[in-house]
């Protein structure tokens, strides 16, 4: 029955396609060529260990003034502290801060291979062709580029979107449009049930949105990674055509979803599984393929949507998947056909970043040293290089936040509506340039919230 299922999720899209040429709605982009032709094996620069441009990464500086506004938005403990902010130099003196806050999880973006392909595609073609990909926007770099994303997801294909917020939108509404293309009449659409964690990005969130209003898309929400629940919801579920979407790694909590038991659902229940890989793309898994390849289970993902904005340290969004779904969403999906396609030196600069994030393989292991160096130091329980110290109020976090800001760690404090009300938290992201004297220095800062921390798991663990 699954596999039956699997196969007619493809004749649905084959099904929406042929209405889509029937209509002669059906896109495809045709690449401008830019010459000299790039070279998808680019041949980059490569090291073996960090070089002084990696600390760029991570290290940081704000002007005086900035450094005291920020104080100043941020609630002190007591007056007698403001007031001492207030009366020092610190409005004369840049203030240096190391960053545990960005998603550059590789330290990619300073990567001299990085700069080098973005500044001799921005001499040889400037931003290149402005225009969405349909029109006159995509050249030969973003069909390179769209390659080696697929080889690095393990698909056939992957088509490139203008940020990964728009990717998720892209899929969400193209998904919406099967149910009128398929249905005989408009009156009798075929609805499509969409499962969805609740923890899962805002774009996805939005992108569901959408597709509930364009269309006869019906939305269930699972407990996060509650598989019983989901499996419970799928079950009584009497909609055909299912889709369940997750984020792979989430981004506020830094745990993985489970996608070993979500391939056992799809399985029984035939749904098509998409994922949002945005931040375990080049962190996770051998060759740096993700969450997928972590988890040895890529062939069973039918979708798999990323960005380049984390661990690629560039800017952009992706949607790898096979042919048919690709030529659905370069018809369909909004956000990619009315939006303008990647600048060319980013595009340029993507593919050397993923060159090196798949050769410099000492990164992937840095990173994940960092991860065990912060657990041994803290005995926090984590699973990522997304560290997330539940504090509590606004206050709390606030407060906590502007200690480390005053210690010389650019550490954010998360707050409704990112998260629910009193579990405000510092969010913590480690990097392949953060060494392990950050890390040591970080933990002792951060002392106090951590023994609280570790003190509630414990009374927890009583239950
Ligand atoms: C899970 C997830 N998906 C999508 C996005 C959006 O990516 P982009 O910044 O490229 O729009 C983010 C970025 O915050 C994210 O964390």
């Amino acid at each position: 029955m699954s596999q039956l299922q699997l196969s007619q999720w493809d004749s649905w899209v084959d099904r929406a396609l042929s209405q889509l040429a029937s209509k002669r709605l059906l896109r495809s982009a045709r690449p401008i060529s830019l010459s000299p032709t790039p070279d998808l094996d680019v041949d980059v620069q490569t090291f073996d260990r960090p070089g002084p441009w990696d600390r760029s990464s991570v290290q940081v500086a704000l002007d005086g003034p900035t450094f005291r506004q920020w104080l100043s938005d941020l609630p002190s403990a007591s007056d007698a502290d403001a007031d001492a902010d207030s009366n020092s130099d610190s409005d004369t003196n840049p203030q240096k801060l190391l960053l545990f806050s960005g998603n550059d999880y590789l330290g990619l973006s300073s990567h001299p291979a990085v700069s080098q392909a973005a500044s001799k595609a921005a001499q040889a073609h400037g931003m290149g062709p402005r225009g969405s990909a349909l029109i006159s926007g995509y050249t030969n770099y973003h069909a390179l580029l769209e390659l080696s994303l697929a080889r690095l997801k393990q698909k056939d294909h992957c088509i490139l979107c203008p940020t990964g917020f728009a990717a998720n939108m892209a899929f969400l509404t193209a998904l919406a449009s099967i149910p009128s293309l398929l249905s005989p009449t408009p009156s009798a659409p075929h609805p499509i049930a969409i499962f969805s964690d609740q923890l899962n990005h805002a774009s996805i969130i939005d992108g569901i949105r959408l597709a509930e209003r364009q269309s006869h898309a019906k939305l269930f929400v699972y407990r996060h990674s509650d598989m019983l629940h989901l499996h419970s919801l799928l079950s009584t579920c009497s909609i055909t055509m299912k889709v369940v979407i997750t984020d792979s790694l989430f981004s506020m909590d830094g745990d993985f979803a489970p996608l070993t038991q979500l391939v056992e659902l799809r399985k029984k229940h035939g749904f098509l599984l998409a994922i949002d890989d945005a931040h375990a793309t080049l962190v996770c898994g051998e060759n740096g393929g993700g969450a997928g390849e972590y988890f040895g289970c890529e062939k069973d993902i039918d979708i798999c949507i990323g960005t380049l904005s984390k661990a690629v340290g560039c800017h952009g969004g992706f949607i790898a998947t096979s042919k048919r779904w690709k030529s659905l969403i370069q018809s369909r999906g909004r956000s990619f056909i009315f939006s303008t396609t990647i600048p060319v030196p980013v595009v340029a600069a993507s593919l050397a970043a993923i060159s090196v994030g798949r050769r410099e393989r000492w990164r992937r292991r840095a990173i994940w040293r960092r991860v065990q160096d912060f657990y041994s130091l803290s005995g926090l329980p984590i699973s990522s290089p997304i560290i997330s110290i539940i504090v509590g109020t606004e206050e709390a976090a606030l407060s906590a936040s502007r200690h480390l800001l005053k210690s010389g760690f650019h550490v954010t404090a998360i707050r409704p509506p990112t998260v629910a009300p009193n579990s405000c938290r510092l969010r913590i992201t480690l990097s392949a340039a953060h060494t392990v004297d950050d890390i040591k220095k970080l933990v002792a800062t951060l002392s106090p919230w951590i023994t609280t921390l570790n003190s509630n798991l414990l009374e927890f663990s009583k239950l």
